[in-house]
């Protein structure tokens, strides 16, 4: 039985995780974080400032985060302290705290996925392919999500452009407004909010008379708390690292 706290435990994915925790056998959640909160459904909750002790009060072997980047770094603090594995889903880190969680990785497991769905995953290889496949299309990335999302563009939609930029060297335009013509090494990056889209992602390759359309779209954020739940037992008993969500899928 893998111990597990949550931090974000009371937020929109935070609390699918608890919820998805206490629905399995094979984890058991133990504690939360949250800034506001000091107990919800039977659930111990502190501030991510006091991982520390609380990792250790409550005998945790990983953390599960969805929060935001400072409580992040904060929860980061508290698992080097412990030695604690962390699975990291939080999305919007500034360079110096992406160097933390990257040194971080030197003491304990990390594994940082911005997206933890199957689906991504798949179609983060299917971008490989088709961008290598079809070298002069025009590219164009969009993303939709809810109204409470406060990064953007997304933690995937910026994945999805490294995956592309691994192939191949395009500029990317955040929008565009007034007289802008298209250059042909761009690629646009759009971001939408509305309601409470749980994360569409969609990549168009566009040329040579048609039009081929890679997209995503999660529809419960259940497939996210899965997904990390599997990471953060997967990391366990793991020598410290730097590791990549497709090798959870792959061992699965
Ligand atoms: N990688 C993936 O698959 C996914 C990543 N995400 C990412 O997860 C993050 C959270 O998203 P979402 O759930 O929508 O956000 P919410 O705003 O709904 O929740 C944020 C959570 O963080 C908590 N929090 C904030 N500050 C602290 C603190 N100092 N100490 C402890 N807890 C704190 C909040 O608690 P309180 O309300 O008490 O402040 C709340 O529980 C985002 O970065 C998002 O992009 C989301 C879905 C999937
Ligand atoms: O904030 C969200 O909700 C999501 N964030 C992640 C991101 O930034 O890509 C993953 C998912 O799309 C949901």
């Amino acid at each position: 039985m893998t111990r597990i706290a949550v931090c974000g435990a009371t937020g929109r994915s935070g609390a699918a995780v608890v919820e998805a925790g206490r629905a399995r056998d094979d984890v058991e959640v133990v504690a939360g974080f949250a800034s506001t909160a000091d107990e919800t459904d039977d659930l111990p909750l502190r501030p991510a400032s006091e991982a520390g002790t609380v990792l250790e009060e409550y005998d945790v072997d990983a953390v599960v985060d969805f929060s935001t980047p400072e409580a992040t770094m904060d929860v980061l603090a508290g698992c080097l302290d412990n030695g604690v594995a962390l699975a990291v889903a939080t999305t919007g880190f500034d360079e110096a705290q992406s160097e933390r969680l990257r040194e971080a990785a030197e003491e304990i497991p990390v594994l940082k996925a911005t997206n933890f769905s199957r689906g991504i995953q798949a179609l983060l290889r299917t971008v490989r392919a088709a961008v290598g496949a079809l070298e002069d299309y025009d590219l164009e990335l969009m993303e939709s999500h809810h109204n409470g999302k406060v990064d953007a563009p997304s933690g995937t939609a910026n994945t999805i452009l490294e995956t592309v930029q691994e192939q191949r060297d395009v500029e990317p335009v955040y929008g565009r407004e007034g007289h802008a013509p298209r250059a042909d090494d761009e690629i646009g990056v759009f971001a939408r909010r509305a309601g409470d889209i749980r994360g569409e992602h969609e990549l168009v390759l566009a040329g040579n008379d048609e039009v081929l359309s890679l997209s995503h779209r999660a529809e419960d954020r259940g497939v996210f708390a899965a997904g990390a739940l599997d990471a953060a037992q997967w990391l366990v008993g793991r020598d410290p690292g730097w590791y990549d969500f497709g090798a959870v899928v792959d061992d699965a």
